[in-house]
This record gives structure tokens, sequence and C-alpha cells, in this order.
């Protein structure tokens, strides 16, 4: 697994603003989509693309398009949807699988409970999207979800990640090509599961209490 973190100061001022528990949500979603644009810079680096001929109103020249086939962004329920917006406005071509997952506070197994996923990935860049990397549950079962359907290159972005859920992912995703894009890394994780200094629950801040 290869593991990028940001450490950018307006990705630092952005989070600072999110973690801020006096931040409401409107205010929350929109820093949200803002740093996912910011991150999604680095984690399509290497989007595929090809070559194409254009005419532009002086002559002819080559430029690039994003090839097929087209790219899947996996927004992780709840909270990886705060981040769909920002993402496919870089990513325009993109089609959209969408992961809901549950976390079991007492256990942290993640449950799934929705899933709308092309059953072949084979071929297919997928861009998984999640605000927490917390203990990695989640997104390890996403990425393995993805692996299942074979897909192989798997580039995941998070808004934070506490060091527990890196390494976690790094065992998980031995030997493949996966890519994680990290806003920053916390401390550490607390006894019930959540990253310290952290921004508290992502969902509950993005879209109330359930
Ligand atoms: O790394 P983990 O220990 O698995 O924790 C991180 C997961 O927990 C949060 O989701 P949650 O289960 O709270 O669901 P929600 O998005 O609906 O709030 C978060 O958005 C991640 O998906
Ligand atoms: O800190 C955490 C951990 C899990 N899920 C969150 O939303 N936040
Ligand atoms: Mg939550």
């Amino acid at each position: 697994m290869r593991v990028h973190v940001a450490d950018h100061p307006l990705i630092t001022h952005k989070l600072t603003v999110l973690r801020d528990k006096n931040t409401p949500s409107p205010i929350f979603r929109s820093l949200t989509e803002e740093l996912v644009t910011l991150l999604a810079y680095e984690a399509t680096r290497e989007v595929r693309t090809e070559t194409v001929e254009i005419e532009t109103p002086v002559t002819t020249t080559t430029g690039l398009a994003i090839s097929s086939p087209r790219p899947l962004v996996v927004p992780i329920l709840r909270a990886g949807l705060g981040m769909l917006e920002g993402m496919v406005k870089l990513l325009p071509t993109a089609e959209v699988g969408f992961l809901g997952m549950l976390r079991d506070e007492e256990t942290f197994e993640p449950k799934t409970y929705a899933e709308r996923l092309p059953d072949d990935l084979s071929g297919r860049q997928c861009f998984v999207l999640d605000p927490m990397l917390a203990t990695g549950g989640s997104l390890g079962a996403a990425i393995k979800f993805l692996f299942d359907r074979g897909a192989d290159d798997v580039t995941a972005i998070c808004l934070l990640a506490a060091p527990e859920g890196v390494a976690a992912l790094e065992k998980l995703t031995e030997g493949r090509d996966v890519k994680l894009v990290l806003g920053t890394v916390d401390e550490r994780l607390d006894e019930h599961g959540y990253i310290v200094p952290g921004l508290g629950d992502a969902g509950d801040r993005l879209y109330g209490l359930v």
C-alpha cells in the first residue's frame, strides 16, 4: 500500500474548522467537499488517460482524455456521501457505486447494509471515499468488496486517519496495488474507537443524529 499524507496548510486550516465542535452542519458539509477536491488532486495523479487529437481555433494538437473503462467512485455511506459531489466534479465521467456500512460501536465490526456496485470490476480504477479511517474495519471491508469483484487498482481518500487504521489496512492490502490519500494522521484511537483529537462522528456532523 502506498500512503500519501497531504499535510498542506490549506488542508490543515480547513480540517481545523471541521474539528471545531461548534462548526455547524452546513459549514461542515461545504468544507468536506472543498477538502476532497484538494485531496483528489493527488488521488487522481495516476488516473488512466488516452491521447486524443483536437482542433483549437488555431491549429491541430494532441491532448489527454480520461480513458475507458470509466473510473468508479465508491462513497461509504453515510459519511462518505459528503465527499461524493466534490469528487465527481473533478471526475465528471466517473460512475458511482454505493456501499452502506455501519460500525458496531461495541465490537467495531462493520455491517454492510447497502451495496450497489457493478458485478465485474476487473480493469476499473476505483476511488473509495470515507472521511474517517479509525480501526480500518469499514474501509478494509469496502476494499475487500472491490477486490472480490475483480478490482486491482484501488485508491482510498480519507480526511482523517488513526495510525492504528493505517497499520490495519497495510496488513490487509499486502501485495495489492492500493493507494491511500489522507488529509492528516492523528494521534491515536480512544477506548471507544474514536480518532483523537479527531472531529467526532463524521456522519452525525454531516447529517445529524440518527
Ligand atoms: O475505521 P472504522 O473503525 O471502521 O471507523 C470508521 C467508520 O465509522 C464511520 O462510519 P459510521 O459507522 O459511524 O457510519 P455513518 O457514516 O453512517 O455515521 C466512518 O464514516 C467510517 O465509515
Ligand atoms: O472518530 C471516529 C471514528 C469512527 N467514526 C467516526 O465518524 N469518527
Ligand atoms: Mg457515524
